[in-house]
């Protein structure tokens, strides 16, 4: 295999919450708590678990969005937080977001060209016609007109608004697209044509994809490799097919064990466990019965492998 395109290493993000009281004890909310991913060149790696478990603080770091705690992000091989990293303008133009809701991330005062073009003027990419003509060529590929340039966000349709911004996204032809629950505000018929054309334009400009969803057919469909996040940390890695079909972990079980059920969990709607009231150390579940090896890292919280791209952690 190829040497990633990405990585993140040992991430944590910690929050400082408020003292309950004036003499209470100090609490932080480990939002994600040791995490590594690898994201190789042209694959999408998909991050899914319940709400609160910090698939959207990984994303933002990812983005220099948000300030690690500690540990790192490294784009082929070099750190992109820290002395020496690139700065916010490179940094756009290696990784792009497209939103859930791309209505409330475009100006609605903004016609869809200045839009567009305004991204290529701040990064000095081209003005005048070819700028023009890149808005055009730009629209043509996610399936829009080229005269929708002079449109304001309010005259297309939800699917529409999503092309647009993917469009913006991909402006300044970066490497990465960091897809957060990019379909799950459309009508489940549109949502097909903004899947088909991720996955269109992910082989046709070889795009790597770190896709934030809840929808676990999306993620199935898209996924080239998939990480389950549970309380800020992975606890399951690898192959979708293989985290699918052999899911390992208990909550991953639990996830994928009936659509119906894990669309409850990622949805929250059986509950959204409170990540502060749950103590560091703390056991998942007493059903664990996966077996460690003797030469294996005694760290509880150490992935080992179980199929050849498929790791799964022991206990968190
Ligand atoms: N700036 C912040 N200050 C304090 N807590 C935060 C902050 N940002 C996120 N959190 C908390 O960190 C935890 C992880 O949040 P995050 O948004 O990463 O979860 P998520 O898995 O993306 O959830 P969702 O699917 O609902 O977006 C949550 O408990 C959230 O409330």
């Amino acid at each position: 295999m190829t040497a990633p395109l990405l990585e993140i290493r040992d991430l944590k993000v910690h929050f400082n919450l408020p003292r309950q009281s004036l003499l209470g004890p100090r609490r932080v909310l480990r939002a994600v708590d040791g995490v590594n991913l690898t994201l190789h060149e042209g694959e999408c790696l998909s991050i899914v678990g319940e709400s609160g478990c910090g698939k959207s603080t990984t994303a933002l770091t990812v983005m220099g969005l948000q300030e690690p705690t500690s540990g790192e992000v490294l784009y082929k091989g070099k750190p992109l937080n820290g002395p020496g990293a690139p700065s916010r303008k490179q940094r756009a133009r290696i990784a792009q977001m497209v939103f859930q809701d791309p209505y409330a991330s475009l100006n609605p005062r903004q016609t869809i060209g200045s839009t567009l073009l305004s991204q290529l003027k701040l990064h000095g990419l081209a003005s005048g016609s070819e700028a023009q003509d890149r808005v055009a060529a730009m629209l043509k590929r996610v399936g829009l007109q080229p005269d929708h340039a002079r449109r304001f966000p309010h005259e297309f349709s939800g699917g529409q608004r999503q092309r647009i911004g993917i469009a913006r996204a991909l402006m300044l032809d970066p490497q990465i697209l960091v897809l957060d629950e990019p379909v799950s505000a459309l009508d489940v018929s549109i949502q097909a044509q903004i899947i088909n054309l991720l996955m269109d334009l992910q082989e046709t400009l070889r795009l790597s994809y770190i896709m934030i969803s809840h929808d676990l057919s999306v993620v199935e469909h898209v996924s080239d490799r998939v990480a389950v996040m549970y309380f800020g940390h992975v606890v399951e890695e690898g192959d979708w097919h293989s985290v699918f079909t052999r899911p390992t972990h208990p909550y991953t079980r639990r996830l994928i064990g009936s659509v119906p059920d894990a669309e409850a969990i990622l949805t929250g709607a059986r509950g959204v466990p409170d990540g502060v009231a749950i103590p560091s150390g703390r056991s998942f579940s007493p059903d664990i019965s996966i077996r460690r090896d003797p030469g294996q890292s005694s760290e509880p919280s150490a992935l080992v492998p179980v199929g050849s791209d498929h790791r799964v952690r022991l206990a968190i």
